[in-house]
């Protein structure tokens, strides 16, 4: 078992998280992500059909829709996991299907359906990510980690052995290890008790704040969305049905938050088929719309 690495400066605060700004070339201007007309079929069924979106460097993006709807198989894409069947997906200005290795040391992800290495401690686990994106301060970046993401007690614990949400915890890690430049999180909070993804919400915040990360975020909870993303894409049988502020969706749906918006969506219904909003909803929604 590998030894917890030692700490190389003083204990910060929880809040504390990203460390020094990384000397990695900007991205020109261009989209962080950017796909175009995206497509993936498996045998005759059309997962994600002609999928056209972009996000921002410094941009949170929710890609939301029910069970199937495609986020996965798209996220899947956009990491190069999935080949897709057409379409183009550019990151940081680059070519994926062309010239992935350009680019990949500046993107990271975190899925609750790609499992570490089972029989890998924790710190194992890390240590070989950190390696593998030729992490120049190793030790000092383990530590900052495994302080930020309350990770030091279960540091030299095999990692098939932890909990859902201890996992998620360690897959997070793993997932700001290189401070990538574009984060894609399928569900990061999905099996977090409520104090941990509050906290999680913070933490992705600020990090965002501080490196102006693009970040494509997948989820089920629609409070988080609310929270945490500046426009949603909205999937359904792999289509986008709509895409928007999540101020400017729910003045178009009349609602007074995502959830009700992500029903009607899903149940196929518009507003135009809805009651008028209750007088004091079109205050509540004013402001924030792009
Ligand atoms: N390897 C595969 N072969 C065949 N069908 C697949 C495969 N992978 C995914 N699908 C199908 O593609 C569709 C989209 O799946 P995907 O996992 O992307 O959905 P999702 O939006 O992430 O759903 P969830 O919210 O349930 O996680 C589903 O109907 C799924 O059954």
């Amino acid at each position: 078992m590998q030894a917890r690495p030692a700490r190389l400066w003083p204990r910060r605060g929880r809040h504390a998280i990203c460390g020094r700004v990384s000397q990695q070339p900007p991205s020109g201007g261009a989209p962080a992500i950017e796909i175009h007309e995206l497509t993936k079929r498996f045998g005759d069924f059309t997962a994600v059909d002609r999928l056209s979106f972009s996000v921002a460097p410094g941009e949170t993006v929710a890609l939301l829709g029910g069970n199937g709807a495609g986020k996965t198989t798209t996220i899947s894409m956009l990491l190069g996991l999935l080949l897709p069947s057409g379409g183009s997906v550019r990151m940081l200005g680059c070519d994926m299907a062309r010239h992935p290795h350009r680019v990949l040391h500046r993107i990271n992800f975190s899925s609750p359906y790609v499992d570490l290495p089972r029989r890998l401690t924790v710190g194992q686990n890390l240590g070989f990510f950190a390696r593998l994106y030729g992490i120049p301060d190793r030790r000092a970046r383990l530590d900052e980690l495994a302080h930020a993401l309350d990770l030091e007690g279960i540091w030299n614990k095999r990692t098939g052995r932890l909990s859902a949400g201890q996992k998620t915890r360690v897959s997070l890690a793993k997932a700001l290890i290189n401070r990538p430049e574009v984060l894609l999180l399928d569900e990061p909070t999905a099996s977090l008790d409520p104090d941990t993804a509050d906290w999680l919400r913070s933490y992705l915040e600020r990090y965002q704040a501080e490196r102006h990360a693009a970040i494509l975020l997948a989820s089920h909870n629609m409070a988080e969305v609310e929270r945490l993303c500046d426009r949603v894409v909205m999937l359904k049988a792999g289509r986008l049905v709509d895409e928007a502020t999540p101020a400017a969706l729910l003045r178009k749906y009349g609602r007074t938050n995502l959830e009700e918006v992500f029903l009607d969506i899903a149940r196929d219904r518009r507003s135009e088929h809805l009651p008028a909003p209750p007088a004091e909803h079109s205050h509540h929604t004013e402001g924030g719309e792009l």
